[in-house]
């Protein structure tokens, strides 16, 4: 269980994180999402004890990360891959890390073998493409078999095997009982990972629910509207309400409608006698849906200046 209370970063005059209040738990795995900058690193970082709070606390396993003697064996963590040695092995590295952890030799081997970098091990670090390293900071995390993994930014330069490894692995870390946090700034890696998702903002919170809920969240679900007619069926349904756009620059003959169910759609198309080719209700997808309640936390938006 990871626990984050009010927590507060300031550098200088610049607010990274603002009163941040959640709890990850175990069992599930969560979703750490923000747009470019909204301060999930910095968070990451108050919760494994590396940076210093401004305000508020942060706690793992109901204790400040910094009391625990044995780290690796409390909290796994993978926060910046390429911050290895280039010039040692994989296998020398987890060695180092084992012995410094406490942690018994035979791991390392285990730990490779799982993340598949058992061919690997003895080359040099340096050599390891963004993947590898990616591979090498997820064995470094589990090492020590700990209860909860943070990883940040963990699919990154991932081929899709490894997109696919890696999702399963975090599954069954989750069954297994563990609590699993993994940060993103893209809502589709999500989509098919986390049971929770944590969503924030500038550094504020903006959600904190099941990927279930934050989907229905939002509120625009469209239906689009075929019609040979088209131009007429846009003026009947504006007339009832709606709002009506054509669906592409190119289809004339396909409309998006908010604001009317698909059932009174046909309805009305029925009572002017608009003959339709398609009627289909189209429910937001989560990216649209996290885009949304971003959408004002942005902080670089293409083509507009804030
Ligand atoms: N050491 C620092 N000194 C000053 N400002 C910082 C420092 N670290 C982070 N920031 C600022 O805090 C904000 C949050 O940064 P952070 O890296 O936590 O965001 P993020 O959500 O991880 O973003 P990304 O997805 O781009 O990695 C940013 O505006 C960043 O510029």
């Amino acid at each position: 269980m990871i626990e984050v209370n009010q927590l507060t970063k300031r550098y200088g005059d610049r607010t990274a994180v603002e009163q941040l209040t959640f709890t990850v738990r175990p069992g599930q795995v969560t979703g750490f999402l923000g747009p470019n900058g909204a301060g999930k690193t910095t968070t990451l970082r108050m919760i494994l004890g590396l940076d210093r709070p401004t305000g508020g606390t942060a706690t793992v396993g109901k204790a400040d990360f910094r009391s625990h003697p044995r780290g690796l064996r409390h909290v796994g963590a993978l926060l910046d891959a390429t911050q290895v040695h280039g010039g040692r092995s994989a296998a020398t590295h987890l060695s180092a890390l084992a012995r410094s952890n406490g942690i018994p030799a035979r791991r390392v081997e285990e730990v490779l073998q799982e993340v598949g970098l058992a061919e690997a091990a003895r080359g040099r670090i340096g050599g390891f493409s963004l993947g590898m390293k990616q591979r090498l900071g997820i064995a470094a995390a589990l090492l020590g078999d700990p209860p909860v993994l943070m990883f940040d930014e963990p699919i990154n330069g991932m081929d899709p095997e490894g997109v696919l490894w890696v999702r399963r692995l975090f599954r069954r870390l989750a069954a297994e009982g563990r609590t699993v946090f993994l940060s993103s700034h893209l809502m589709s890696e999500m989509e098919n990972t986390a049971d929770q998702l944590v969503v924030i903002g500038r550094g504020r919170l903006i959600a904190a629910e099941s990927v279930a809920d934050f989907a229905a969240r939002s509120t625009r679900g469209s239906v689009v509207v075929g019609s040979p007619q088209a131009a007429a069926l846009a003026a009947v349904l504006t007339s009832a309400g709606a709002s009506v756009e054509p669906q592409d620059m190119t289809g004339a003959r396909k409309l998006t409608v908010t604001g009317l169910p698909a059932d009174r759609i046909g309805a009305l198309a029925l009572e002017h006698r608009i003959p339709l080719s398609e009627l289909t209700t189209r429910t937001a997808s989560l990216e649209e849906a996290f885009m949304e309640l971003t959408a004002d936390s942005v902080e670089y938006l293409a083509g507009q200046p804030r």
